[in-house]
Parts: C-alpha cells; sequence; structure tokens
C-alpha cells in the first residue's frame, strides 16, 4: 500500500460523469482498463457508477451497457490504493443497492440532492455511515440557490453524519465570485470538509475549482481528458499539473495521468470533449450537463435547434429526475 499524504483529494469521476457523455455505455474492460491505470497513476478515489447513479439504468436517464454493481466490482477487484465511490440519487438508487454496492468493495458514496433537498438524503447517509463507508453530501445544482440556502442544506447534510459536503455546479453556471462566496460560506459555517465539482460549460471548471480551493475546498472533482457530462469536469491532468505549480500535492503521477487520458481515455470517447454551441448552452442557461445528449435527440426528433430547447429548460428551472420535460419541452417548441 502507498501511503501518500496528499494536500488535497481528488475524485475521479470520468467512469460516473463521463457515463452521460458516453450515452451510459461503458464496458467492463473498459472501466478495468481505466480504473487499472489511474490506480497506477496514484489517484485517491474513483468513481464508478451510472452517470445518474445507482439504479439509474432506465429509459428515462438511458440504459447502461453492463450493470452498475458488475462494474463497481470489477473496479474494486482491480484497483491498490484507490478507494471506489459511489453515487446514489435517493429515490433513483436503493438502499439495498447501495449495500450491495459496499459488499462488492465501494468504499465511499455521494448521496446526491437538489441543493434545495437535503431532507431527503438521512436514511441513505444513516445506512452509509452504518456500512462503514465514506459519506459525501452532494448538493446537486448549486447555482439555483442563494448562499444562505446553501448553507442551510450543508448544514443539514452534516448533521445527518456526512463527512464532506460538495457544492456541484452540475450546469457549470456558476462564476469563480459566486463559487467563492458559496465555499467561503460553507467553510464558515460547517466543521466537516468542503469539496466542490465544476462542469467546463463556460471553460470556467479550472478558474472555479482553484476559487474553491482558495476558500478552503480540500475535495475536488476531475474527468480525466473532460470525459464527464456537458463539456466535462475539471480536466484531472491539467488539474493535477495546475496543483503542482501552485505547490499543493495531489499525490497523483503527473507523468502517468497524462498518459492515462492519452492512451487509454483519448480513444474510448465517442468525440473529443469540446465547449460545443450546446454545451456552452448548459452553462449559460443554468442546464443541467446531463441533459446534453437527451436534449440533443429531442431537437433532432422534433427538427428544432437544441439551444432553444436549453434556454427554455433553464427557464423552467428543471432539475434533475425531470429528463421527461425534454420532450414536452421540444413538442411544444415545435409547435410555435
Ligand atoms: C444526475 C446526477 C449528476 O450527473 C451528478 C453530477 O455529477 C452533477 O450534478 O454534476
Ligand atoms: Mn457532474
Amino acid at each position: 500500500m502507498i501511503m501518500t499524504k496528499r494536500d488535497l483529494l481528488i475524485t475521479e469521476v470520468a467512469l460516473r460523469d463521463g457515463s452521460h457523455a458516453v450515452n451510459h455505455q461503458f464496458t467492463l474492460d473498459q472501466v478495468v482498463n481505466v480504473s487499472k491505470a489511474l490506480d497506477e497513476a496514484n489517484v485517491p478515489y474513483i468513481e464508478v457508477t451510472h452517470g445518474d447513479g445507482l439504479g439509474g439504468s432506465s429509459l428515462q436517464f438511458g440504459l447502461s451497457h453492463t450493470n452498475d454493481l458488475e462494474l463497481i466490482e470489477a473496479a474494486a477487484a482491480t484497483v491498490k490504493n484507490a478507494k471506489i465511490s459511489v453515487l446514489l440519487l435517493p429515490g433513483v438508487g436503493t438502499k439495498e443497492e447501495l449495500k450491495q454496492a459496499a459488499k462488492l468493495g465501494a468504499k465511499m458514496v455521494r448521496v446526491a440532492t437538489h441543493v434545495t433537498e437535503a431532507d431527503v438524503a438521512p436514511q441513505h447517509i444513516a445506512l452509509a455511515k452504518e456500512l462503514g463507508l465514506e459519506t459525501v453530501g452532494f448538493l446537486m445544482m448549486s447555482h439555483m440557490a442563494p448562499v444562505d440556502k446553501l448553507v442551510e442544506q450543508a448544514k443539514l447534510m452534516e448533521s445527518y453524519g456526512a463527512d464532506v459536503v460538495y457544492a456541484v455546479d452540475s450546469a457549470g453556471a456558476l462564476l469563480p465570485h459566486e463559487v467563492k462566496e458559496r465555499i467561503r460560506a460553507m467553510k464558515e459555517n460547517l466543521s466537516v470538509e468542503i469539496g466542490f465539482h465544476a462542469h467546463n460549460n463556460l471553460s470556467l471548471a479550472m478558474a472555479n475549482s482553484l476559487a474553491a480551493i482558495e476558500e478552503g475546498a480540500t475535495r475536488i472533482d476531475g474527468s480525466i481528458r473532460c470525459l464527464g457530462a456537458g463539456a466535462g469536469n475539471t480536466q484531472t491532468e491539467v488539474l493535477v499539473a495546475v496543483l503542482d505549480r501552485l505547490g499543493i500535492n495531489s499525490g497523483i503521477d503527473l507523468y502517468k495521468i497524462m498518459d492515462v487520458a492519452e492512451n487509454i481515455i483519448a480513444p474510448i470517447l465517442p468525440k473529443p470533449q469540446e465547449i460545443t454551441k450546446d454545451s456552452l448552452t448548459l452553462g449559460y442557461a443554468g442546464v443541467y450537463s446531463s441533459f446534453l445528449l437527451h436534449s440533443q435527440r429531442a431537437a433532432e426528433r422534433f427538427n428544432i435547434d437544441s439551444r432553444d430547447i436549453l434556454i427554455e429548460l433553464g427557464k423552467h428551472k428543471v432539475v434533475g429526475g425531470q429528463e421527461d420535460m425534454i420532450l414536452d419541452v421540444a413538442a411544444e417548441l415545435a409547435k410555435k
């Protein structure tokens, strides 16, 4: 076992957030190869789950190529030092699935709720603690709540027993000063560690992650080669290099993580992760990054501009779990 003294802990989310970008089609071989390589680069946490978390495989969210639990088991059996994390949205994943994930080797769970709905999480957090899992409260769509509301909800997560609480910029809509005020307020009001999860739709994932670190966040998410929903997350290998320049030790081997990006991730990307007109619109309109492919499919079906759908979804303040609204909105727009 490698013992690394790290200043900050990076969770690599390509095998979970990136599931959205590959339409949930990760194969067992891909998950094993990527987990092995990330582990060898000394990445501390690797998240493996359907993009929408345990139990996410469905017509609503997209059917997985391979069952979540099989992927988690294979990744856990592969890694030597890294911890496998899973995502759980109460109401999508069940407590039974969480028990199974823990049995199969998951060591951390991120219990994810909409930023104003932490109160759906206590049972799942309590179970996670009982199972001996490191437990994270993951407050999604953080741009949709004012700072005091976010703090209130973060404190709820802490009171339920979360070891870490994250502000999650699901839409990649936050600007650096907005990240700063959120993380600063969380730091001032909570005793647990604070984390930040960015999306790069406005090309601000790195700037926002650094803003979060400056305000005291010690957990940061990255997706290697930006393999995450929308334009992806903070690019892990770039983050490792930037942190190194700042004298912050992530414990991750820079050359090895660059090689994983180049030799293992790039070949499995359906297309390079770029800020396209649609991913840019996600950030601009404040829409869930995971809605990207669903909206593009709806645009094609109704022969309309996908940006119009995204702008309309932003106006409706649609949240995770409301994927069915994408078709409703597209159908309405098509009538006009
Ligand atoms: C739908 C779950 C979502 O993808 C979780 C996440 O990574 C986020 O909100 O950004
Ligand atoms: Mn995400």
